[in-house]
């Protein structure tokens, strides 16, 4: 195994060992605290543009599943097509695999999907560091490290534009409900959720003008990089919101519906990824362990008065989710599809497919 370092923009540097594709990539660092669920985070596509940690030490001791997909394009096992990770951040790597649905070994997918990766590294250090100045980039040197300035502002790209679907895709075609499913890098559960439920999906380019198509629901789903990159969204969520029919978004959906309900969002200084955040319904005491992976959160002080918070998270106060008060629009910044973690929130997909 070579050399391999991890190159902070402050300055910071993580020495480790290459186990996964030898290439010299950057990407703003994140942490994620979950201790499992790796081939889904990293082939969720909100990772787009990001540094993976992983806090948990013991890394890749059930390999990874086969990339099989369905008859209707699905992943069988994946959140999508491909590893969108930039890198792979780890403290041991386990070697030896052992799990009834393994197909390889992580090493061996990260050198396939030509994903670079670094074991070796003191994770809970680095993410003390992270979460004493915030995020931050950071560059992966294979061989020797460099000093690391980043050329471009992570918040400055519109990573949604690269993971969205190009052309409109049919799901279930001919079933009674129609649901438009605007995809920002939809997580492939979101649509396995919504198919179980019996719905028709047309999962429509992130910037297409839907707002002409007959539909009975309208899903926003979660996607990377900052919301404020999304007004060609924003804008025909608003149309959308014209027609009254029930709206339900997940992650960068509640992020995209709060700012087309005319709130604002900001971002965390090191944001929320792991398998056991609380969050409470507001107005009860029902709490809720979620799975959640974002940086950017609702300014809850923005929400008009049309709008109300709907979900808290219980470590830091932020924004969970919001709800119209009077018409059927709802949304959650936690993922209730799971995949990976807890599925204790699933339940908000039946009451958006009962709303249609
Ligand atoms: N998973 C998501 O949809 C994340 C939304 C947004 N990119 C954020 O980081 O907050």
């Amino acid at each position: 195994m070579k050399d391999a370092y991890l190159v902070l923009e402050d300055g910071s540097c993580f020495e480790g060992k290459s186990f996964g594709f030898e290439k010299s990539v950057f990407g703003e660092v994140v942490f994620n605290t979950a201790m499992t669920g790796y081939p889904e985070s990293l082939t969720d596509p909100s990772y787009e543009g990001q540094i993976m940690v992983l806090t948990y030490p013991l890394i890749g001791n059930y390999g990874v599943p086969s990339a099989e997909t369905c008859s209707d394009g699905l992943s069988k096992f994946m959140e999508s097509g491909r590893i969108h990770a930039e890198a792979l951040v780890v403290g041991d790597y386990s070697v030896n695999y052992s799990h009834w649905n393994a197909a390889l070994s992580l090493s061996d997918w990260l050198k396939q999907e030509k994903i670079a990766g670094i074991c070796g590294v003191d994770t809970r250090e680095l993410t003390k560091v992270l979460r004493g100045s915030g995020v931050m980039q950071g560059r992966i040197f294979i061989g020797k490290p460099e000093s690391f300035s980043p050329q471009t502002e992570y918040s400055k790209i519109n990573f949604v534009d690269k993971v969205s679907c190009r052309e409109i895709l049919k799901y279930n075609e001919g079933a009674p409900k129609k649901v438009v499913l605007l995809d920002c890098g939809v997580k492939e559960n979101i649509i396995r959720c919504l198919l179980r439920r019996g719905v028709e999906i047309a999962r429509v380019p992130w910037n297409y003008d839907f707002s002409g198509m007959d539909f009975d629901g309208v899903f926003i789903s979660n996607g990377p990089g900052n919301p404020d990159m999304c007004s060609e969204a924003v804008q025909n969520i608003k149309k959308a919101m014209a027609k009254e029919k029930p709206i339900f978004g997940i992650c960068m959906g509640n992020q995209l519906l709060a700012k087309a309900g005319g709130a604002k969002v900001y971002k965390l200084k090191y944001g929320h990824r792991s398998h056991n955040q609380p969050v409470r319904m507001l107005g009860t005491n029902r709490c809720f362990i979620t799975s959640q992976n974002h940086g950017y959160a609702v300014d809850n002080s923005s929400l008009g008065d049309d709008w109300e918070v709907y979900f808290e998270n219980m470590n830091d106060g932020s924004n969970e989710g919001i709800r119209h008060k009077t018409k059927p629009f709802f949304s959650v910044q936690f993922h209730p599809e799971a995949a990976s973690g807890p599925t204790d929130t699933e339940f908000l997909f039946d009451e958006f497919v009962n709303l249609l």
